[in-house]
């Protein structure tokens, strides 16, 4: 039996009800998020974000792509409870969301490991700190490290391993949590072609195990096309989504769309878009 708990994964409200095939059950609602902030601590506002619109749905793969500075890490920070939105409401599972709620996990781009902890100890970090049962804990963290291909790395420390590997700690210490929606603000940033599109599928089949909601945050317009269901295109700041894409993928996909006719098309409208953003703000550093 996995260690990922099916039933844990639940939303209480929809315990014992599945939703129709074809009908998409909405997991976490912005309503008119914008996020404004004050210039140099003075009177100034910085308009950061938003009026945000957006319904991601239960079981979906959303990324969001959009040029640099244009409010994507706000938009996650928001989203995920560490920031309040300054206008508007944030719901996850229809209940509001005023800090980072049980169920949510987030994955930072940067090397979040701790140094002076062996993986396993890393993985179960945030487990031990809620005091968690120590039989559930080995249970949860031995099925994450066989699940990211850890097992033979649980008493290495991270200095010792790759930076792929060092991000699939971090991945695996999300998911012990048995979150239900998943957030990532370009995990594979740091990494280089082969082994983000490796990761990728990775993520992919994270994504399938656990029916988890998946929201990702990239750079990489070709990473977005391979993995999402829907990829939202977010204008310069203050950003806005400007077109929202269905790539039509299979659920059971990887790396190889890639080669395919539809994986082209979907870059060319992501990039036909974020072009025209992305020339806005150099005009702006140029002007
Ligand atoms: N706490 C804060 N105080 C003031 N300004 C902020 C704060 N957080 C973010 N900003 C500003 O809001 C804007 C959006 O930042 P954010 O990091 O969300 O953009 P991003 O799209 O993730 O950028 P990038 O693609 O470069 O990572 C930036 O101009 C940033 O300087």
């Amino acid at each position: 039996m996995l260690a990922y708990d099916a039933a844990a994964r639940k939303a209480p409200q929809e315990s014992g009800r599945e939703p129709l095939a074809g009908q998409r059950q909405a997991h976490a609602i912005l309503h008119g998020v914008t996020r404004k902030f004050k210039k140099n601590g003075g009177t100034e506002v910085f308009h950061a974000l938003g009026p945000i619109d957006l319904t991601l749905y239960k079981g979906e793969f959303f990324s969001v792509v959009g040029p640099s500075g244009c409010g994507k890490s706000t938009l996650l920070d928001t989203l995920s409870g560490l920031a309040r939105p300054s206008d508007g409401t944030v719901q996850f599972e229809n209940r509001e969301v005023k800090g980072v709620p049980d169920g949510v996990g987030v994955v930072f781009q940067e090397d979040a490991s701790f140094p002076w902890l062996n993986v396993r100890d890393n993985i179960s970090f945030t487990l031990r700190m809620r005091g968690m049962d120590g039989a559930e804990i080995k249970r949860r963290v031995d099925y994450a490290l066989a699940f990211m291909g850890l097992k033979d790395f649980a008493s290495a420390f991270p200095a010792q391993l790759s930076g792929g590997m060092r991000q699939r700690v971090c991945i695996a210490r999300t998911l012990v949590q048995q979150p239900r929606l998943i957030l990532l603000d370009e995990p594979f940033g740091a990494l280089d072609q082969q082994t983000r599109l490796l990761m990728g599928d990775e993520l992919l089949r994270l994504w399938r195990e656990t029916n988890a909601t998946i929201l990702l945050i990239t750079h990489a317009l070709d990473e977005a096309a391979m993995l999402s269901d829907r990829v939202g295109v977010m204008s310069s700041r203050p950003g806005l989504f400007i077109d929202i894409v269905e790539t039509g993928w299979e659920r059971d996909r990887d790396s190889r769309v890639v080669s395919t006719p539809r994986f082209g098309e979907v870059n060319a409208r992501l990039w036909e878009k974020l072009r025209v953003e992305s020339l806005k703000v150099m005009g702006g550093q140029h002007g």
